[in-house]
This record gives C-alpha cells, sequence and structure tokens, in this order.
C-alpha cells in the first residue's frame, strides 16, 4: 500500500512536458564536465548472480544547483512468461549541506518516464524531417512509457509494435490509447519506420540494419550490459552512433563494445551546439540512464510536493 500511494503520488507531480527542458539543460551540463555543474561518476553495478540481475547505484551531485541524489535500480534478465518487474528503483535525495536525507521517493516512475524522456529528444535532435512511422520492438514499461510521451512530442502518422508474445502485445495494444498496428515480427514492425525504439530485455540483436530505413532514427534502450545486444554489428557500424554518456557506453554497452563502433557524440554535445546532429543519416542514440537525468527529475517531483501542501 505505502509503496503504491509512493508510485501515484510521483505519477501527479511528474509529466513528460515539465520534465524535458529540465533533462535537456541537465544533459548539457553534463557533457561540459564542468565538476561545479555535475559529478556523476558511471554507475556502480553489484552483480546479483543467483536472481540473474545487478544493482545499480546512480550518485550525482549538481553543486551548483544544491542537488544531491542517488538512485538504487535492480535489474533483472527476466524469462519469459515471468511476471517479475525487469527493474525496481528508488530514488533518494539530500541536504549537500549537511547529508541528511530530504526525501525518498519511488523510483519507478521517475525511471520510466525520463528514460522515455531522453529517447524523446534524441529522436527530436536526430529524426529525419517529417517522420511518419513510428515503431517500437518490446512491449513492457518502457514500451509504454515510450509510447505515451512520444504520442504527446510528436504527430507520427503510425505507429507499429511488436513483441516476442502474442500476449504481450494485446496487453500493449490494450493500455494505450490510439491506433496501434501489432506487427508478428520486428522486421515488419521497423520496414520502413523513420523512428524505432528498442525497449526490450534481449540480450541478443532484435534489430538488424539490413530492415532499417537509411536516415533512420534509433533509440536502443535496453542491452544495458558490456555483453547484452539489441542492435546488429551492421547497424552499428552503418549508424552515426550518439551516448548519454561516452564513459558509460564505453563501459556498459554491449552494442558498442562488442560491434567496435565509434561513439560519434553525446547527446549533451548536440545541446551544447559542440557536435552535430547528422539528421540525414541513420542515427542510433544509445541509452543507458544517467544519475542526473534522476536527479533533476526527484528534484522536480520534490519542489512540486512541497509547493503543493504547502509544505516547510
Ligand atoms: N536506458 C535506460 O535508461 C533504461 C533502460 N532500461 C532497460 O530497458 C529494457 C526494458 O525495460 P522495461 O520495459 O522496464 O522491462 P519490461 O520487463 O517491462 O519489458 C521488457 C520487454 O522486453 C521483452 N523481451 C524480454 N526478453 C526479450 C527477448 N529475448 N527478445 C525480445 N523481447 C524480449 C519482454 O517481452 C517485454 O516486452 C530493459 O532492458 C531495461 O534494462 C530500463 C530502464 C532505464
Ligand atoms: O538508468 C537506469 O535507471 C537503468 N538503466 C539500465 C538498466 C535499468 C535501469
Amino acid at each position: 500500500k505505502k509503496f503504491a500511494r509512493a508510485f501515484r503520488e510521483v505519477r501527479q507531480l511528474l509529466s513528460p512536458a515539465d520534465l524535458i527542458p529540465r533533462l535537456e539543460d541537465a544533459l548539457g551540463k553534463f557533457s561540459r564536465r564542468d565538476a561545479a555543474e555535475v559529478l556523476q561518476p558511471v554507475r556502480t553495478a553489484v552483480p546479483l548472480q543467483k536472481h540473474g540481475g545487478f544493482m545499480g547505484l546512480m550518485p550525482t551531485y549538481m553543486e551548483k544547483d544544491g542537488v544531491l541524489s542517488t538512485k538504487f535500480v535492480c535489474f533483472y534478465k527476466r524469462e519469459e512468461g515471468s511476471t517479475l518487474p525487469a527493474v525496481q528503483a528508488t530514488v533518494v535525495l539530500l541536504d549537500p549541506e549537511y547529508g541528511n536525507v530530504k526525501a525518498v521517493m519511488d523510483g519507478e516512475v521517475i525511471t520510466a518516464m525520463r528514460t522515455a524522456a531522453v529517447s524523446a529528444i534524441s529522436a527530436k535532435l536526430l529524426m529525419p524531417p517529417q517522420a511518419e512511422v513510428l515503431a517500437i520492438l518490446g512491449t513492457g514499461k518502457q514500451a509504454l512509457s515510450h509510447c505515451r510521451v512520444f504520442t504527446e512530442m510528436f504527430s507520427f502518422k503510425e505507429l507499429r509494435v511488436w513483441s516476442r508474445t502474442k500476449e504481450g502485445a494485446a496487453r500493449f495494444i490494450r493500455s494505450i490509447d490510439g491506433p496501434v498496428q501489432g506487427c508478428s515480427t520486428a522486421e515488419e514492425a521497423v520496414r520502413g519506420a523513420d523512428v524505432i525504439v528498442t525497449v526490450t530485455g534481449s540480450t541478443q540483436p532484435v534489430l538488424f540494419g539490413q530492415w532499417v530505413k537509411a536516415g533512420a532514427h534509433v533509440a536502443a534502450v535496453g542491452a544495458c550490459r558490456p555483453d547484452w545486444r539489441e542492435l546488429d554489428d551492421v547497424l552499428m557500424k552503418e549508424a552515426v552512433v550518439y551516448a548519454d554518456s561516452r564513459e558509460g557506453a564505453m563501459l556498459e554497452s554491449g552494442d558498442v563494445i562488442l560491434s567496435g563502433a565509434e561513439v560519434f557524440a553525446e547527446l549533451g554535445d548536440v545541446i551544447n551546439g559542440t557536435k552535430a546532429a547528422h539528421r540525414e543519416k541513420t542515427t542510433v542514440f544509445k541509452s543507458l540512464g544517467m544519475g542526473v537525468e534522476d536527479a533533476v527529475s526527484a528534484q522536480l517531483v520534490f519542489d512540486r510536493w512541497k509547493a503543493q501542501a504547502g509544505k516547510f
């Protein structure tokens, strides 16, 4: 009950429209590598061998903004048919001057919304002009949040979705408002698509370069371990690759490490105007998730919560 209430409370206080400008600002600050703006080491991942998962610790300090936070996130490789969540998270906000805890909040909504919002930022910067077709591979929590944020931010003419199971696709289609085409193969979903979002728990490629239209934009959100893949070598080598964090991608992304692809730029570099947005080319945004995204999201929730109830 307590967790359900925490989940609802965060969901009521957070919206993509308010979050996106804060995330753009945070991504830009992160890429400037100014220690007074953002201190955010690459996530520490502790293997939970017996349970097929990892606990990630994601501390962040934004000195100028007075924000100190950490997220604890456990993520698992779940077998097909498992009803257990793949990701569970909690965000802690602290007072940087005294070190006391200011708030402990549910991290599920924050993780779902900020990840989708950052993918939407990547699409805004990198997708081809007049993009009409969006394809989503995977039908879990991130698929739903990506669908909601992308349809709120853009006007695609066609939305396609693929799941490895019929039940997954049917559940997804039931959960969203508006038309969506369920596809029986990943290839059918992505052929001709202008924007492709991969949000699966797969550890092997589910998206192959030979299916991807030249000039399309791919937001690759799953495969967050060095030996996990969602994209094949052909796509990784043909595309211009962007990441949230260059260091993160070099340490955590199997798609980057095992393909040998070069990370051309961070999203923050494009936001800062120091690297080009190659909209005319096929682009991949490799998302791994960053503490600074959680920090600004949690601060927004906290500010709203205080203001709403006239607290303190
Ligand atoms: N980049 C980031 O910031 C974040 C990344 N993630 C990652 O995104 C992915 C999705 O997360 P959630 O939606 O929370 O998980 P979820 O468990 O709710 O959904 C996972 C989806 O992937 C599908 N799937 C699992 N194994 C598959 C396989 N072998 N082939 C094809 N499809 C498969 C499932 O059927 C389901 O549709 C995970 O890999 C997770 O680690 C999650 C949160 C943040
Ligand atoms: O940033 C996050 O939060 C996550 N990233 C990759 C794996 C699951 C959670």
